[in-house]
């Protein structure tokens, strides 16, 4: 029998055409027991889906944050649960610094005003930006893609890198040539730029808030590449327009896509994208082909040489 695999989102076309040739690809959730196993990328994978899923053998997740599948569901069910760590961290540490370098330049107000025939002459005080060069960089999270990001840092900017992440040890800090932060409100007040790579749990939730941003530094600029819900949406807001933080980048919202009306979209020191961290050509080519590769290895396909 031709196994039934889950598949809503789109992959990369070489990684579809794999699954094509050997399995049937199934859009919807309207018969989890058909399902042999199933590919998560945006969509959510519910518990109520999970629970019904009695044949399947794998939730594959196309990425690497693990928050869209009800992962103790499938623990509960004795699914096993995979995804493509490493896969998209080179791009995402890239848009990271990407981000750091579009706000130090003020591209954004910039562009604006270049749009609105505001600036009719150069020099101006107010198009004066700031280097990375030399900079403090703070990274919350000192996994896989905030290492990328240091590394870039490091050899491009020669910047010195802090990091808050309980989990790291103090000699594993050292060896990453990172020095170790106690708490975030430490970080933000010692650093010049703030890069987030932390998974969306309950402990990183708002771990950004008014309490955070009325200890950092006014200079500093804040760069979220990691999940919609670690920054408190509002209290970014404020910090922006009243001076407690320079700059902001995101990738990621609290509600995806954030409504055109969103009142961070407004701002010149704002800048946002929508979840586009892991989508490079390379990135989505690795991360599709290893989606397969897994999906082939759990329900025991052999592919023709
Ligand atoms: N924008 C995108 O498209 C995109 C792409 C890939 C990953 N991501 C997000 O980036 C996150 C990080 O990815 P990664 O590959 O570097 O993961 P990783 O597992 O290698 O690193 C995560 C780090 O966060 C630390 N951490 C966990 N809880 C923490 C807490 N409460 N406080 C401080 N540190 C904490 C862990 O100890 C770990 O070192 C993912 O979980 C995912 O949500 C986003
Ligand atoms: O966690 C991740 O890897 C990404 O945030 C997310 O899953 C989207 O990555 P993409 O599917 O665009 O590679």
């Amino acid at each position: 029998m031709i196994p039934n695999v889950y598949l809503h989102d789109h992959i990369c076309d070489s990684a579809v055409a794999r699954l094509r040739r050997h399995v049937n690809l199934v859009d919807n959730f309207d018969h989890p027991e058909e399902l042999d196993a199933i590919i998560v990328r945006q969509q959510y994978c519910p518990r109520e889906v999970i629970s019904r899923a009695k044949r399947c053998r794998l939730i594959q997740m196309h990425g690497v944050g693990l928050d869209r599948i009800d992962v103790e569901a499938a623990k509960e069910y004795g699914i096993s649960v995979k995804r493509t760590k490493g896969g998209n961290a080179q791009s995402v540490a890239e848009l990271a610094i990407g981000f750091m370098l579009a706000m130090a330049r003020k591209m954004k107000f910039l562009d604006r005003g270049l749009q609105a025939g505001k600036f009719q002459t150069f020099g101006l005080p107010e198009t004066v930006g700031l280097e990375l060069s030399g900079k403090k960089l703070g990274l919350v999270g000192g996994g896989q893609i905030a290492q990328l990001v240091a590394d870039i840092a490091r050899a491009a900017f020669h910047c010195k890198l802090f990091v808050y992440d309980p989990f790291l040890s103090a000699e594993a800090c050292k060896k990453l040539g990172f020095q170790k932060v106690e708490t975030v409100e430490a970080l933000v007040a010692a650093v010049d730029f703030v890069s987030i790579h932390v998974p969306l749990t309950e402990s990183t939730k708002h771990m950004f808030n008014a309490a955070v941003f009325a200890k950092a530094n006014p200079d500093l600029i804040l760069v979220n590449t990691s999940r919609g819900g670690v920054v408190d949406e509002e209290a970014l807001y404020q910090a922006l327009t009243t001076g407690q933080i320079l700059a902001a980048g995101m990738d990621v919202f609290e509600q995806q896509p954030p409504r055109p009306d969103h009142p961070l979209l407004s701002l010149d020191n704002f800048i946002g994208t929508l979840h586009v961290g892991g989508s490079t050509r390379e990135a989505l080519e690795r991360n599709g082909n290893t989606v397969v590769d897994n999906v082939f290895a759990a329900l025991h396909i052999k592919e023709e040489e």
